[in-house]
């Protein structure tokens, strides 16, 4: 009998078309498998994995440059196969170290099965982009790291989008800042990422940059920030963007919806919204129904084997 494998394009493949459809990719930041499965549920055609979540739920640390590149291979390859149709962006830091460390990231993202990524220009103690005191290598190292994922993505026969971050809007200036991203697209980056963008004429021109050129560019929109711009979905489809990330989307209601119930409990009562899920709820968003379907089929064919042969 022949091992009929699934049909269909690579992960890279499937964000290649969505990107390629033209409208805005909305991205909802996702960071756990939990969070995964609700995003999958609402039915997002795309999701991405924000570090600064994985860093804070996996390893309970602050986004500044903390987690390993295994801790974050792991926690994008599990988001990554719960539903292998719907592709993953994830961040991928600086790439843990210099170009080879870079490529052994991307090396393991293509493996694992991720669709895209970004890499950035921050030196590699980074913190999250919307804190004040970044720093930023020079053009050359951040191009090291770029050429590094090009060469894997060749060297692998790899279609993984690779998404050309730049932090040094902060350090060295809007100027800069696009030069580095054309710099980037020049050594074969996909799609570009102005990060921390303050004002709606520095996102025009951002865009303008790229408009007509093939490169989508990515807006990450970081609610409740101090530093960023902030627009809204209908915006983004004016500006042309081709991919808005939203990192806290689930962080940032777990927090508040969590610390809420942990308070009610430590003052002697029970949160009244929790009992309106029951657990099933909860364990069919996270596939209950389709395990324990495959557990029956398998004990069906057990059970009629065993008739067979007695
Ligand atoms: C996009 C980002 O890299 C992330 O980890 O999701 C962060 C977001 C955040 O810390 O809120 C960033 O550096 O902007």
């Amino acid at each position: 009998m022949s091992h009929q494998q699934e049909q269909g394009s690579s992960p890279g493949g499937r964000l290649r078309e969505l990107l390629a459809n033209g409208k805005t990719l909305i991205c909802p930041g996702v960071y756990d498998g939990f969070s995964a499965r609700m995003a999958l549920a609402a039915g997002f055609k795309c999701l991405y994995m924000t570090g600064a979540g994985v860093s804070m739920s996996r390893i309970g640390m602050a986004d500044l440059g903390l987690t390993t590149q295994t801790e974050m291979v792991e926690t994008a390859g599990m988001i990554a196969n719960i539903d292998p149709k719907t592709p993953l962006i994830a961040d991928a830091d600086t790439g843990y170290g210099t170009a080879i460390n870079v490529a052994r990231t991307v090396e393991r993202y293509i493996t694992v099965g991720v669709a895209g990524f970004h890499l950035e220009d921050q030196v590699v103690t980074k913190k999250c982009g919307h804190l004040k005191g970044k720093e930023c290598v020079n053009l050359g190292e951040y191009l090291s790291r770029i050429k590094a994922a090009v060469e894997v993505r060749k060297r692998r026969n790899s279609d993984i989008v690779i998404i050309a971050r730049t932090d040094s809007l902060a350090t060295q200036g809007f100027d800069e800042a696009l030069h580095r991203l054309k710099a980037a697209v020049k050594a074969g980056a996909d799609v570009a990422f102005l990060e921390a963008i303050k004002t709606e004429e520095q996102l025009e021109t951002y865009c303008a940059a790229f408009r007509g050129t093939g490169v989508p560019t990515l807006f990450n929109m970081v609610q409740g920030s101090t530093v960023g711009l902030k627009i809204t979905p209908k915006q983004a489809e004016e500006y042309g963007l081709g991919i808005v990330i939203y990192p806290g989307l689930c962080l940032v209601p777990a927090y508040l919806g969590i610390t809420s119930a942990l308070k009610s409990l430590k003052d002697g009562t029970l949160e009244e919204s929790c009992e309106k899920v029951p657990p099933q709820e909860i364990f069919q968003v996270c596939g209950m129904n389709e395990i324990q379907e495959l557990d029956r089929e398998v004990n069906e064919w057990v059970q009629e084997f065993e008739k067979d042969n007695e």
